[in-house]
């Protein structure tokens, strides 16, 4: 069926190469974290495997089957377009029919079997996992192309996350650390829980095992189903004996004391909303709490407050396993009856542990599965409604996915933008294309005639995937004693915030820090800068601590007591500071407000003074004025007086008004000196008087330019009245009386 492309002769296979990526990479990884130290990095190739799944016998029936796609080598896929589809339609007619040739890491037939499928894909990966790397695989591909079936498989037949926990569990026989005290925190870093802590995560588990019990048998009472449970009717026990046999050898030198702590979680990032799976009321969709996607200082995606279930046994991984994928969003659609609606992500965290005296982390590794929802096209799946906003949502992220894995290959030539932050999957997923870890991509699809199209889209998709390089980074942790002085610097460095937070504890200098984004950090920077302090000390040495559990503990008891003391000491010195400011200000405000009072008595007093002396000085302006009137009338009147005396004492008069008037001015001067000009009370009425002043200035100045004008007429008067006398005198009476007739 599958060779029936190449027999066919007018066909042109189109070559789709991958190139020899076998030079220096050096300079291609403008995305790559930066803090970490290009010596530890590996290059390697994205691995992307193919997966054609067989025709169900309705396909058949329906005429899907038209030898669209032929393995041609174990690495070589080709593919024929049907006559129906839109790309031959759209072909010009004069040339034949084209085939495109892709090449992947490996291409699995249909008739290829779950553990085939495991072992060619997966198998190396956990191996990696358990000698504490980082490893990821994805399924991609159009829905109902068995990207789920790949991925869990029915409990008959159990796909590469069953098996990956049986090969876990088998290899780590009899080193299981079955202990709490250890679990795993943030992105790569661990915490340790005090004894009521871990009380508390083994009800929790309790409480999620027994919840599994029940639905279990609901689900044997009322039919329920769900997905994988309608691919077959076998049990968990069936799973575990299909694969058991399969388990790697540790090391052999591998200490005897060397323990391993499983973890796992299981997440669906829903409508771009993530959703912790093995959540109490994850199966209420109304009620489901939304995580947050956090990254620590390297800029490792991690969800904040996923719940991590400590699994003993793979019995034990399943049932979560099996919960978790009870609670996924999952829909019946026009293409597969229950389509996955959501990318779910199932993470398994290994701890390794020296379990001497106080258990001691050497290093945690993680291996996540990822099953991708199905690209879809709206025109085939006839979805509406919230189906129609679920493809929007799912189509959009593996949009994004597709631009990221373009960008990740355009970035080998040149140095390009990835956009790992459009989507919640990609930016998950960034950590994987930066060196955290290995990934691997399954690539699903099935051999329609009618999905020809969407089928051809993966597979370009794929061929940039394939040549995408993705970085490694090499974990060696080594073990190191420090000497009494390091270890004591450190100890009294610990933060209280880490002692109040059950001790978080950094062992292990290989581990990166895990100090968050500052815009999703929600602890007090002091800590931050004590933390700081202790991973400096740390990276200075790359070094691992080893403390005697007594010292350890006699440190801790002694810091503890030191803080309480500075907690009391701070306590009393606060109280004796407010006190004293208290009094200060009690002194402060009697003061101003006598200062205040005399200030005021002082003022009423120069205002009274200084209204009393103008209205003096205005009583004898207006004397002098009227004087000055009254003797003008009377010199008129009168004849002349006695124009010496008069004059005599009108500058008696203007000296007297002048000296008052200076006098006045003093006085105002120094009034104003006193006075707190600020105070509007008083300087409105020292206005007041200036003005008042300064209006008694002017009439001053014109009483005397009137009176300088009258002596002036009283002098030409006088002189007048001399040249008569005289002339009386020179002429006599007659001449006079002559003069006078004239
Ligand atoms: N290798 C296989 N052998 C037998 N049956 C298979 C195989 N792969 C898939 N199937 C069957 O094909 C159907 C669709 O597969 P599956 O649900 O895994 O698709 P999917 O890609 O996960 O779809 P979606 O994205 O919509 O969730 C299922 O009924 C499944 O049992």
């Amino acid at each position: 069926m599958m060779e029936s492309g190449l027999k066919d002769e007018t066909v042109r296979p189109e070559m789709i190469v991958v190139e020899d990526l076998r030079r220096n990479l050096s300079s291609e990884f403008g995305e790559c974290s930066d803090l970490q130290d290009p010596a530890d990095l590996v290059k390697e190739h994205l691995k992307v495997y193919l997966r054609i799944r067989p025709f169900s016998a309705a396909e058949i029936e329906n005429g899907e089957s038209q030898d669209c796609v032929a393995i041609q080598l174990p690495e070589t896929v080709l593919l024929k377009a049907p006559r129906s589809s839109l790309s031959a339609r759209l072909s010009d007619k004069s040339v034949p029919v084209t085939a495109q040739r892709f090449q992947f890491s490996q291409v699995y037939g249909p008739e290829t079997r779950q553990k085939e499928m495991f072992d060619g894909t997966v198998r190396s990966l956990v191996k990696d996992v358990l000698e504490g790397q980082n490893s990821l695989v994805f399924t991609y591909g159009v829905t109902n192309a068995g990207k789920t079936f790949t991925y869990l498989g029915p409990d008959s037949n159990p796909g590469i996350l069953p098996c990956s926990l049986n090969m876990i569990f088998g290899s780590l026989e009899g080193r299981i650390f079955n202990q709490m005290c250890l679990k795993p925190q943030r992105c790569r870093d661990f915490i340790r829980l005090t004894k009521e802590q871990q009380n508390e995560e083994a009800a929790s588990k309790r409480n999620l095992l027994k919840l599994f019990k029940e639905t279990d048998a609901h689900k044997n009472t009322s039919c329920q189903s769900s997905k994988s449970d309608l691919e077959d009717g076998s049990s968990l026990c069936d799973i575990s004996s299909t694969v058991n046999e399969n388990s790697f050898a540790l090391a052999l030198d591998m200490d005897i004391n060397t323990k391993f702590s499983v973890w796992v979680s299981f997440c669906e990032i829903y409508n771009e909303n993530i959703h912790d799976l093995l959540e109490q009321n994850a199966s209420n969709a109304s009620r489901r709490t939304n995580l947050r996607l956090c990254q620590d200082v390297k800029g490792n995606a991690f969800i904040k407050e996923l719940k991590w279930v400590q699994v003993n046994s793979a019995d034990e991984a399943f049932k979560v396993m099996k919960l978790g994928k009870r609670n996924q969003s999952i829909s019946s659609t026009k293409l597969n009856l229950l389509s996955s609606r959501s990318h779910s992500i199932f993470s398994v965290r290994i701890l390794k542990v020296e379990d001497v005296g106080i258990p001691r982390v050497e290093s945690v590794s993680e291996l996540a599965l990822c099953d991708l929802a199905g690209s879809e096209r709206c025109a085939k799946t006839q979805n509406k409604g919230d189906r129609l906003k679920e493809a929007g949502n799912i189509n959009t992220s593996l949009l994004s996915l597709g631009k990221c894995i373009n960008a990740l290959r355009n970035n080998q030539q040149a140095r390009q933008h990835v956009p790992f932050r459009e989507s919640k999957l990609t930016h998950y997923l960034q950590g994987y294309f930066t060196g955290r870890g290995k990934a691997c991509m399954i690539v699903n699809i099935n051999q329609c005639a009618s999905m020809y199209d969407e089928t051809l889209n993966v597979l370009k998709f794929s061929a940039v995937a394939q040549k995408v390089v993705v970085l490694t980074t090499k974990i060696a942790p080594v073990v190191v004693k420090r000497s009494a002085r390091e270890v004591s610097f450190i100890i009294n460095n610990v933060d209280r915030r880490a002692l109040r937070r059950s001790s978080l504890v950094r062992w292990d200098p290989s581990l990166e820090d895990v100090q968050e984004d500052s815009d999703t950090e929600e602890e007090d920077e002091e800590g931050s800068e004590m933390e700081d302090t202790i991973l400096d000390a740390e990276d200075e040495g790359k070094e691992t601590v080893l403390l005697d559990k007594q010292v350890y503990e006699a440190q801790l008891q002694l810091i503890e007591e030191i803080q309480q003391q500075l907690r009391k000491e701070r306590a009393e010195l606060f109280a004796l500071e407010s006190r004293v400011r208290e009094e200060v200000t009690k002194e402060f405000s009697e003061l101003i407000s006598h200062m205040q009072e005399d200030y005021s008595e002082r003022i009423s007093r120069e205002r009274e003074l200084i209204e009393e002396r103008c209205e003096r000085r205005l009583e004898i302006l207006k004397n002098l004025v009227g004087k000055a009137a009254g003797e003008e009338d009377c010199v008129e009147s009168a004849g002349i007086k006695s124009e010496e005396e008069n004059h005599v004492y009108l500058e008696g008069m203007l000296d007297s008004i002048s000296n008052d008037l200076v006098e006045i001015r003093k006085d105002a001067q120094a009034a104003q000196s006193c006075l707190v000009t600020s105070d509007p009370r008083v300087s409105g009425p020292l206005h007041d008087l200036e003005k008042k002043v300064m209006e008694l200035s002017e009439q001053l100045s014109e009483a005397q330019s009137q009176l300088s004008l009258k002596t002036q007429e009283l002098e030409t008067q006088s002189r007048l009245s001399d040249e008569l006398d005289d002339m009386k005198k020179d002429n006599g009476e007659p001449r006079a009386k002559a003069m006078g007739a004239d």
